[in-house]
């Protein structure tokens, strides 16, 4: 299913972990490192995969949930300070960017689509993780879960982004692999697009019924850009 107009989207908004980048070996091997500081056990990809999409915070107590460990806000605030210092040395060690990313973020900055980054990741790592990846000079806008009162799956940083834009929020695509990102495109009346390659807490992303479904962000090519057979 495709309800996506080529000759409504002027920009798009693209998440980040899990729909960019493959980032689950680098926030896993500083989960687990706060996990061994806590004298907790570590755990394994699958579990880190499914807690991502929420922010750090989030990520580090359902480790702590899951190990049934203090979960109290001062025991929560503890994790997070060891686990922010192992992320800030993890950033870019085994995190990749997913196929087709880069060549689709290129020829859509070329078709002349203004391009903004909506991540619930904290904003001080966006930086560094963009810069190692060679996508700083594609958004015009960053926002981080930090950055903006309210993070995804609150419409407030897509409304942003609209804004920034001077765009509709008809004419702003938002691509992402979670719920999340769905939802927030919904509540802020944006399409969706949702990738079914990313974290999305176990659960198919066609579930969340975006406006188009895509095993890689290359599918979006043809319809945004429909001279585009292949690249
Ligand atoms: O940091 C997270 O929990 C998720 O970040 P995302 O919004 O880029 O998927
Ligand atoms: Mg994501």
């Amino acid at each position: 299913m495709n309800t996506i107009k080529p000759q409504t989207v002027r920009a798009i908004a693209f998440d980040l972990d899990g729909t960019l980048i493959d980032s689950a070996p680098d926030l896993g091997a500083a989960l687990n490192q706060m996990l061994t500081q806590l004298n907790l056990p570590s755990v394994g990809m699958a579990e880190v995969r499914g807690w991502v999409g929420n922010g750090m915070k989030m990520l580090v107590t359902r480790s702590l949930v899951h190990h049934a460990a203090d979960a109290s806000e001062s025991a929560i605030q503890h994790a997070l300070a060891l686990f922010s210092a192992a992320y800030a040395q993890h950033l870019s060690i085994n995190t990749v960017v997913y196929n087709g990313v880069m060549e689709s973020l290129t020829a859509l900055y070329k078709a002349g689509y203004r391009l903004a980054l909506i991540t619930n990741k904290a904003s001080c790592y966006l930086p560094d993780i963009l810069r190692a990846y060679h996508m700083d000079e594609m958004f015009e806008v960053v926002l981080g879960g930090d950055s903006l009162l309210e993070k995804k799956p609150h419409p407030l940083p897509l409304l942003h982004v609209c804004e920034a834009f001077d765009v509709e929020p008809h004419q702003l695509l938002m691509v992402g692999d979670s719920k999340n990102d769905i939802e927030a495109g919904k509540n802020a009346g944006c399409p969706t697009l949702g990738l079914t390659y990313g974290y999305n807490y176990g659960e198919h992303i066609s579930l969340s019924a975006p406006d188009m479904t895509a095993d890689s962000l290359i599918e979006l090519l043809p319809v945004l850009i429909p001279a585009t057979e292949t690249i």
